[in-house]
């Protein structure tokens, strides 16, 4: 079995003394494409948000973000500052791409802000279907060129991590499977481990596991609606 990636451990959330996710513990494993589904509210991006450091777990005994053996909460704002950006790839709709950069400039920020050569970048977007376009900017895309984008960014710098929040959620069925198809090619081509939280059951189809995030806690899920809702 492969290495754990991301430990969650007894992760606590609560907003205004509201409890959203409560003693939450998995392990996400290299090489793993996994969805995260459940009702809506039940914290779904509230738990990818607190991996990604948007916002910090409850500071409850034991509630803890482990990365590469690496608890979170042991590391100054800097360090882990530096840890997500040369291991985490976030696909979320806060994190779009930027537009007054065009979307070769866009892709190759990552490796720019790691240290490494923007060779890449021009790669990465011929991988995703745009190497013709690395000159434009985002307004002239379409929605599923722009989460092309996206992913392409998300990538380059080749990450450990990648965290994707409904990353299909405005397309259509067609461009909606061919952005999944790319991400799970390109995840299992670098031996990444992808987190997609999806409300889609056909998205949900193509990765290697299905998790269900209820009040309950996490569990491992097989079942799958025969029709898309
Ligand atoms: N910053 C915040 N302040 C207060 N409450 C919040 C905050 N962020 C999320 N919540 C609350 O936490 C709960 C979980 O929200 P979250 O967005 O994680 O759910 P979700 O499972 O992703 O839902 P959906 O499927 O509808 O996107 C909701 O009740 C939401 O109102």
């Amino acid at each position: 079995m492969s290495t754990p990636l991301l430990e969650l451990r007894n992760l606590s959330k609560s907003y205004n003394g509201r409890p959203v996710l409560a003693n939450l513990s998995w392990t996400f494993r290299a090489g793993e494409f996994v969805a995260i589904m459940g009702d809506s509210g039940v914290g779904k991006s509230t738990l990818l948000n607190l991996v990604a450091g948007l916002d910090t777990p409850d500071a409850a005994d034991g509630s803890s973000i482990i990365i590469d053996g690496v608890p979170m909460a042991g590391l100054d704002d800097d360090a882990a500052t530096r840890l997500r950006r040369a291991r985490m790839g976030f696909i979320f709709q806060a994190f779009h791409v930027l537009p007054h950069l065009t979307l070769l400039q866009n892709v190759a920020l990552p490796l720019l802000l790691n240290g490494l050569p923007v060779a890449r970048a021009a790669e990465m977007l011929d991988a995703v279907g745009l190497g013709g376009r690395g000159n434009d900017f985002p307004h002239q895309l379409s929605g599923g060129e722009m989460q092309r984008v996206a992913i392409a960014r998300a990538l380059v710098h080749r990450p450990a991590l990648v965290l994707a929040d409904e990353p299909t959620g405005n397309l259509d069925p067609d461009t909606a499977q061919g952005i999944l198809e790319l991400l799970r090619r390109e995840i299992k081509a670098t031996g990444a481990c992808a987190i997609m939280v999806t409300h889609s059951h056909i998205a949900a189809e193509m990765t290697d596991k299905i998790l269900q995030l209820s009040k309950c806690g996490i569990q491992e899920t097989t079942f799958v609606q025969p029709f898309e809702q």
